[in-house]
This record gives C-alpha cells, sequence and structure tokens, in this order.
C-alpha cells in the first residue's frame, strides 16, 4: 500500500513568515520542519527522504535556486516548491524547466498552498513506492539462485549442503520430480571448492549412442578422435551434474563406468588422454537400488555414485516453505516481467494451503507465474459450477492443467515444440493434453484473434 507522506521542510530566512507558515501548514494537516537557511536545511537530508521541500527563493547565502540545485543532486525525484516575489518568476520558470516540481508567487493563500504541497506529497509517496518495490525485486533476483525456506527439512538440507559441498565429494540427489533436485546440486557446486570452474548439466533422458559420443564425449562421427570439447571435457575439474541417471541405458551406464574408472579424459585436439577431474553429482527421481536388484541399474556404477545420499523430499512434506516460495516465484516472475507484483486474494492463499502439488516446486513456480499473469483460474476454482454443485478434484486439476499449457502457449507465442519442452512433456502427450482440453497452439501465434 502506498505510504501516506505529510512532511514539509520548510526554508525561509524570515523567522516571522517561517513561524507564521509553519502554523498555518500544521493546521492544514501537515508535519512542518522549518529551518531558517538552505545550508540547514541539508542537514539530515538523504536520497530517499520520506517529504517535500517548500523554498523561500531570496534568501541570503545559500538561496533557494542554489538549495534547489543542490537537492536535485541529491534526489532529482524529490518534490521541491519555491515561493516567489513577482521579480523572482523568470527565474522560478528557469528552475522549473530544470526539475522543480512547482512554484508558487506570494502572497499565496493556504489552500491554494495546500493544494500543491498535497500533490507534491503524492507524487513523493509513489516515487518512494516505487523505489521500494524495485529495490524488492532486485533482491529477489539477487536470491534467484538461493535455496528458499525455513522448513526444519530445509534447514537441515542447508545445512548437509554446507558440510558436503565443503568436502567437495560425489553425490547422489533423490527426490520427486521439480522438488529442487538440480537447485540443490548448483549450491552445492556454488559453496564448493570447485565454484570457479563450470557447472555441466547433462539430461541423461536425451543420451543415446550417437549423443553421447558427439556430445558427451566430443567425438567426431567416424572415429575416436575428439573435435571439440564435449560436455565431459568442459565439466573437467568442474562438477558434471547427471540429471535423471535412471533414465541412462545400460549400455551407456556401462560407458559412464568405464570413464569413471579409466580416470581420464580426451581433450579436443589432443594427441593423449589426460587425468580427469570431476565431482559427479547424480539425480534420480526413483530409489535405484531397487532398479540394481531387478538388474536395471549397475550395482558397480550405483555404489560409485550412492556413497553420499540426499534426500529431497516433495513439497507436500513441508508445507510451511509454501506460501514464502510462492512469494519469491511470484516477484522473481513480476521482475522478470517488468510488472508490479499483484495481491494475493485469499483464494489463492486457500489454495497454496489446500493443493497436494504433485508437481512440487516446478508447479508452484507456475501457479505463481500464471499469478503474476493474472491467469489464475483461482476465481472459477473457487466458484461451484452452476449444474451440479461443486466440481470434483479432477475437473479442477484438468482445468488448472489446462491453464499451464495455455500459459505456455502463449509464453511461446504457439510455438508448441517450445510449449511442450516447457512443460517437460513427452510430445505424444503433449498432443493428447491439447486434444483433450480442446487447445489450438495456432490460437496463440501473432496476428491470431485474441481470446475473449
Ligand atoms: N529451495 C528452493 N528455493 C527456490 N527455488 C527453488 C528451490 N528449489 C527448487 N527451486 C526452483 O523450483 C524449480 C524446480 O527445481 P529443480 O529443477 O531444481 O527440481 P528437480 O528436482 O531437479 O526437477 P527434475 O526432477 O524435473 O529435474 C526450479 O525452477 C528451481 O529454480
Amino acid at each position: 500500500m502506498t505510504q501516506t507522506i505529510r512532511t514539509v521542510r520548510l526554508v525561509d530566512d524570515d523567522p516571522d513568515l517561517l513561524m507564521a507558515l509553519s502554523q498555518s501548514l500544521k493546521l492544514a494537516g501537515f508535519a512542518v520542519e522549518p529551518f531558517g537557511s538552505g545550508a540547514e536545511a541539508l542537514i539530515g537530508l538523504g536520497p530517499d527522504y520520506p517529504g517535500i521541500v517548500l523554498s523561500d527563493v531570496r534568501m541570503p547565502g545559500m538561496d533557494g535556486m542554489d538549495l534547489f540545485g543542490r537537492l536535485n543532486a541529491l534526489d532529482p525525484d524529490l518534490p521541491v516548491i519555491l515561493l516567489t516575489g513577482h521579480a523572482d518568476v523568470p527565474m522560478a520558470v528557469a528552475a522549473l524547466k530544470r526539475g522543480a516540481y512547482d512554484f508558487l508567487s506570494k502572497p499565496v493563500g493556504t489552500d491554494q498552498l495546500a493544494a500543491a504541497l498535497n500533490r507534491a506529497c503524492q507524487s513523493r509517496a509513489l516515487v518512494i513506492e516505487n523505489r521500494a518495490l524495485r529495490r524488492q525485486q532486485q533482491e529477489a533476483l539477487a536470491q534467484d539462485t538461493r535455496l528458499i525456506g525455513h522448513s526444519a527439512i530445509m534447514q537441515n538440507l542447508r545445512d548437509s549442503i554446507e558440510r558436503l559441498a565443503a568436502a567437495g565429494g560425489d553425490l547422489l540427489l533423490v527426490g520427486p520430480g521439480g522438488s529442487g533436485k538440480e537447485s540443490v546440486a548448483h549450491a552445492l557446486h556454488r559453496q564448493g571448492p570447485r565454484r570457479a570452474r563450470a557447472f555441466v548439466h547433462v539430461a541423461c533422458a536425451a543420451l543415446d549412442e550417437t549423443r553421447f559420443e558427439a556430445e558427451f564425449l566430443g567425438l567426431e562421427p567416424s572415429g575416436r578422435q575428439a573435435r571439440s570439447a564435449g560436455r565431459l571435457e568442459k565439466a573437467h575439474r568442474g562438477t558434471l551434474y547427471l540429471d535423471e541417471i535412471d533414465l541412462l541405458s545400460p549400455g551407456l551406464q556401462a560407458r559412464l563406468m568405464g570413464l569413471i574408472e579409466a580416470g581420464e579424459f580426451w581433450p579436443a585436439g589432443a594427441a593423449a588422454p589426460r587425468p580427469l577431474d570431476l565431482c559427479i553429482i547424480a539425480s534420480t527421481r526413483r530409489d535405484l537400488q531397487p532398479l540394481v536388484r531387478e538388474g536395471l541399474f549397475r550395482g558397480d556404477l550405483y555404489y560409485r555414485l550412492a556413497g553420499v545420499v540426499l534426500t529431497l523430499p516433495p513439497l507436500r512434506d513441508r508445507r510451511e516453505d509454501i506460501p514464502e516460495l510462492f512469494r519469491h516465484f511470484l516477484l522473481e516472475a513480476c521482475t522478470r516481467l517488468d510488472i508490479a507484483p499483484p495481491v494475493i486474494p485469499a483464494a489463492v492463499s486457500a489454495r497454496l494451503a489446500a493443493h497436494d502439488w504433485p508437481g512440487n516446486l516446478r508447479e508452484l513456480r507456475r501457479f505463481a507465474e500464471a499469478h503474476a499473469l493474472g491467469m489464475t483460474a483461482i476465481d472459477r476454482v473457487a466458484e461451484p459450477a452452476p449444474e451440479d454443485g461443486r466440481r470434483g478434484l479432477s475437473e479442477m486439476v484438468a482445468e488448472y492443467e489446462a491453464d499451464l499449457i495455455r500459459e505456455a502457449l502463449r509464453l511461446e507465442q504457439g510455438n508448441a515444440s517450445r510449449a511442450l519442452a516447457r512443460l517437460r512433456l513427452p510430445r505424444k502427450t503433449f498432443y493428447d493434453k491439447l486434444t483433450r482440453h480442446g487447445i489450438r497452439p495456432a490460437d496463440f501465434r501473432a496476428g491470431a484473434p485474441a481470446e475473449d
């Protein structure tokens, strides 16, 4: 809410006038700070002064124009109103051109003066509010890479990260999709001894033999000759993040294990391999032990990676973090979109508390982004359906899912491939959902008719 500003720093070298004006402004509801000279009036003024300045122009020493110049340099948005005699009008007009807020010719009636001061106070309040907002947004951006949350689980996690990062060893992160595994891996890297080196993300789900050779190892299609730095080389002396390691094929598990055991890599264009220096952080949504028992995941690779295991719980197990995370994501989205954060209505707070968040922090982030864009279907969710009383949970979820898909298409201007990548959905699932919800990507492309 906009702060109310009523403070007027009043400057006049004539003590009688200073007192008379102070009295009438106090009667008009202002808090007056009277000063007998420009120099004194500058004392204690900072760039975020929560008030405005009303100054006489003609004063010995520092006159009103000089004072205005000094104030303008200190804070160009500080409203300064000048009180002038008839002879000084041209000078005051020049001050207006340089950014003075207003000037009033003496003698000036209390009503006219109060009206001008009120306008200036309102303008000042807006400036201060905008600055606070911008600062908040910048802080939110700076915190972007920080792990938000004060639940006991989060505090423990932070402590573990601090300890493990200092040790700098390999590690396995286990947790459901969107629970923060990659964010934790980044935090470990940032706080560890390799922070000045690369953090290289490898999506194991997308790796097949060809990509493994070309992108991971940096090999020519024809042979063993390294052509350019692959991801492995880029990660050398840094951190290699193997995302969704449980989805690595058995053949690639064997090749990865072979590489780790050999402990060397071929730099691009080099004639001989070099010792590999790597910290490996792997992540999995599934518990790997049953996969090892069933022969679906190599035991030796598992034991190599799982010396230390950090488990991330689903968001519903640390509900107390939800409001803070939501505000964080909302501020972040507003900063990116360069818009003022919207209020959080009670229906949205109720939704935050009631929903199970199966998509964890990623789903919460999307919900916050949708709210920033004014696209949460919360009013509809909160209302009973006209025909059959309250809608069931599945209908609400379907509606929310449709909203997310529309939002992704809107953000990607109707490009279906980018929208499905943004939603991390397989192509077929995405198109099935489009059909089910009757959504057409073409409606979101430039030139498409606007929606109601
Ligand atoms: N503690 C946290 N504070 C703030 N943002 C977080 C936190 N943890 C995760 N996030 C954000 O939540 C989203 C999902 O997190 P992340 O990608 O790390 O999850 P994940 O478990 O690696 O997901 P997946 O299993 O799909 O790879 C990201 O946008 C991330 O920035």
